[in-house]
């Protein structure tokens, strides 16, 4: 669909040497088994079927890769670490995408990600970043700097605590939190023998599963305490809450405040290397949100430059550059044969920075989404930092307010600045990799309070 760049190009034979094998014409489907084909993340059934938007210049009969062959690559593929303690096998994320999977994610759509649900939890997501205001306020009346990072996914991970089990994790309990995470996310997408010969996987050669499980037992041991926790305060005639404690319990979710906070710190750091989009931001919040000390969830459809610079950090920095997927069956894409069971990496990171779609596409440019509808809601293929298709971000209805509600309000709040030598150096927004980046170099920088 897009030139694909070199990284990205399939390494199979093109199909002059090697045709892909027919295959029969799809027979109609009956009707309960077109519900069940329907995205998981379309909780509800919709009237009007969403139109793609197209990418201009480019041919409408010819739908994007992704598109055209979403329900045969749909499977994860999953690494050996992701085995340890039988994490995969009730993981939205790494299930493939039959029964339990799409119960999941009726689930997780319906009951935690739904326009209702959020304004449930709306006030407790307030008060998450109205406590992240505090402590940036702490550090403004010492001049010190903030881990911008850390801060980040300490409240990120704040929020999704007080969203899934309406209270918050106790700070030394929240950090331990973020360090799990963290190194999950990098064993996970690290180099692994095992997944390269799986005969000697059992084995465990570098010995990532057994890391992984020592992670996961932890992550695991931190969720059930809340669970007891309020199986007593059940026990004791406590009413029911309706978050997810009461629905559902994933422990993949929490992942999601590793990519919120990276989104926020790099953003960040882009912002403070951008001054003049720093100001038009700081000024646009100033003009809707007025003296109030953090924004509101319903202030972002009014904030358009908040929302164009949260798209462009999305664009230049995904936060899940390359999510895995295996083919479900053989296809072909773009002359290349794909045979079923390969594994397949989408690499977001070079199509948000194709140069067919965008202008200067390195450039952080907030004002290229002003006037714009281009979003990042899985139709408009030039942009996915969220993923397209079936299995486009679970959290992305959440992610959406925590990366407006946490950018937004500590800028209203606080002037940064760089300490003095990051300002002569310069930031140095290089990421590590990981399931989900993160900057090898943390961004610090020093608020003050506006007054
Ligand atoms: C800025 C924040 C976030 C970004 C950029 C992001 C991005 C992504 C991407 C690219 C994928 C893979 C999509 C694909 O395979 O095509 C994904 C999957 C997923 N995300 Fe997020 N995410 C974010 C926040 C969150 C949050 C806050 C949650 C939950 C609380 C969450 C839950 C999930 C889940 C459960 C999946 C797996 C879906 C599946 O495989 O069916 N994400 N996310």
């Amino acid at each position: 669909r897009f030139s694909q760049p070199p990284s990205t190009r399939p390494t199979a034979a093109p199909t002059d040497r090697q045709p892909a094998p027919a295959r029969p014409p799809a027979a109609p489907l009956p009707r309960a088994s077109r519900r069940a084909a329907r995205p998981a993340h379309v909780a509800q059934p919709r009237r009007r079927a969403r139109r793609r938007r197209l990418i201009p210049g480019h041919d409408a009969r010819d739908p994007p890769a992704l598109q055209r062959h979403n329900a045969d690559i749909a499977a994860r593929s999953i690494g050996d670490s992701t085995r340890a303690c039988g994490h995969c096998e009730s993981s939205v994320l790494c299930l493939p995408p039959r029964r339990k999977w799409r119960a999941l994610r009726r689930l997780g759509a319906a009951d935690l990600f739904s326009p209702q649900r959020l304004a449930a939890t709306r006030p407790l997501r307030q008060e998450a970043v109205a406590g992240l205001v505090r402590r940036v306020s702490d550090h403004a009346a010492r001049g010190a700097p903030v881990d911008v990072g850390r801060a980040a996914h300490a409240a990120a991970l704040g929020l999704l605590s007080r969203t899934m089990f309406s209270a918050d994790l106790h700070p030394a309990t929240a950090s331990e939190m973020s360090d799990v995470v963290d190194e999950a996310s990098v064993l996970a997408a690290g180099p692994n023998v095992s997944d390269f010969l799986p005969a000697l996987a059992a084995a465990d050669l570098q010995g990532v599963r057994r890391r992984m499980a020592r992670l996961v037992r932890r992550m695991y041991a931190i969720i059930d305490e809340q669970i007891e926790r309020r199986v007593h305060s059940r026990a004791a005639g406590e009413a029911r809450r309706n978050d997810l404690l009461d629905v559902m319990l994933d422990k993949d979710l929490f992942t999601g405040g590793e990519t919120t906070s990276h989104t926020i710190e790099c953003a960040r750091g882009e912002l403070l290397q951008a001054p003049n989009t720093m100001r038009k931001l700081q000024d646009e919040l100033k003009s809707v949100v007025g003296t109030k000390q953090q924004i509101d969830e319903t202030d972002i459809s009014k904030l358009p430059y908040l929302q164009a610079v949260v798209k462009e950090t999305l664009r230049l920095h995904p936060p899940v550059p390359l999510p895995p997927y295996e083919a479900e069956a053989t296809v072909e894409v773009q002359g290349y044969t794909i045979p079923k069971g390969t594994k397949v990496l989408i690499n977001i990171w070079a199509i948000n920075r194709c140069a067919d779609a965008w202008i200067e596409p390195n450039k952080f440019m907030p004002e290229r989404f002003l006037g714009s509808e281009v979003n990042f809601m899985g139709r408009d293929f030039q942009l996915i930092p969220f993923g397209a298709g079936r299995r486009i971000c679970l959290g992305l209805p959440l992610a959406y307010r925590m990366v407006h509600l946490m950018l937004g309000s500590l800028l209203i709040r606080f002037r940064w600045t760089l300490p003095t030598e990051v300002e002569k150096n310069g930031v140095n927004m290089r990421e590590r990799f990981g399931l989900a980046l993160s900057l090898v170099v943390p961004l610090r920088a020093v608020p003050e309070e506006i007054h």
